[in-house]
């Protein structure tokens, strides 16, 4: 089975919009995993945009199910994994200004550098994950590095997905195939949703895992406020 781990960041953008502690991302990671979520997933950036670097100390205290952290292995943030220790440690190649994640690594180009972070995580016990676009020769060049797994990045299966969902999973059946192979773990994220999740996790042999945020989060306001609405006009009675 697939276990799904509910990526945060979102939760945390909309708490610091108002600079107080409301939504409380402690409270909301806590309810998710009793609400049946089997993973948390944080990405902080170094802007700290969303997730500030004491979150994910915070979270480590209380997340019971496993704790995913993904970023760009700049030197803060190995430290800060490092100091944490979370189950899992997601390398993902993203540049200060982009908006969000937006390219897989190019696992051959970075092989030194990639091999040389993943030997510091897995020497800590920390189970390691590279981001890469379904690209055989990017998963072939991810197993050369030693990481225990790969996160397949599905922005472009997404995108695709509601026009030709067939020739959207067809790279990502064949990256899948190469990573069964090669005896390399598979995740994915970016943009599943509760549109595409099922075609995709239903295509994909031996998928781990999947993180999810932004479709999610988006999805679960809109699910909730017709509840809400009516909440409040109950008390305006
Ligand atoms: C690695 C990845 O795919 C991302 O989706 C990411 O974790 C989301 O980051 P933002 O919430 O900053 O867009
Ligand atoms: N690794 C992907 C992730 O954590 C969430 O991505 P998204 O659902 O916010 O696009």
């Amino acid at each position: 089975m697939t276990k799904l781990s509910v990526n945060v960041n979102k939760i945390a953008t909309l708490r610091n919009a108002r600079g107080g502690n409301v939504p409380d991302l402690l409270k909301v990671a806590r309810d998710l995993e009793d609400f049946g979520a089997q993973g948390i997933t944080i990405h902080p950036r170094p802007d700290e945009r969303h997730i500030k670097y004491q979150d994910a100390r915070d979270l480590k205290q209380l997340v019971t199910t496993e704790f995913n952290i993904e970023g760009n292995p700049i030197t803060k943030f190995i430290d800060l994994v490092l100091d944490i220790k979370p189950e899992q440690v997601t390398l993902v190649p993203d540049s200060v200004d982009a908006i969000t994640s937006n390219a897989g690594w190019n696992t051959i180009k970075y092989k030194d550098f990639l091999t040389d972070v993943i030997s510091t995580f897995k020497k800590a016990g920390i189970r390691t994950s590279i981001f890469v676009d379904p690209d055989p020769k990017m998963v072939e060049g991810a197993k050369i590095t030693g990481t225990d797994r790969i996160e397949l990045y599905t922005e472009s299966y997404a995108d695709l997905f509601v026009k030709n969902k067939e020739k959207a999973i067809e790279p990502f059946i064949i990256a899948a195939k190469r990573a069964n192979e090669l005896g390399v773990e598979i995740n994915a994220g970016h943009d599943l949703s509760l549109d595409n999740i099922e075609y995709f996790a239903k295509n994909i042999p031996n998928l781990k895992e999947v993180s999810i945020g932004h479709a999610l989060i988006c999805e679960a306001l809109y699910l909730g406020l017709e509840n809400v609405v009516n909440m409040y006009l109950h008390r305006l009675k």
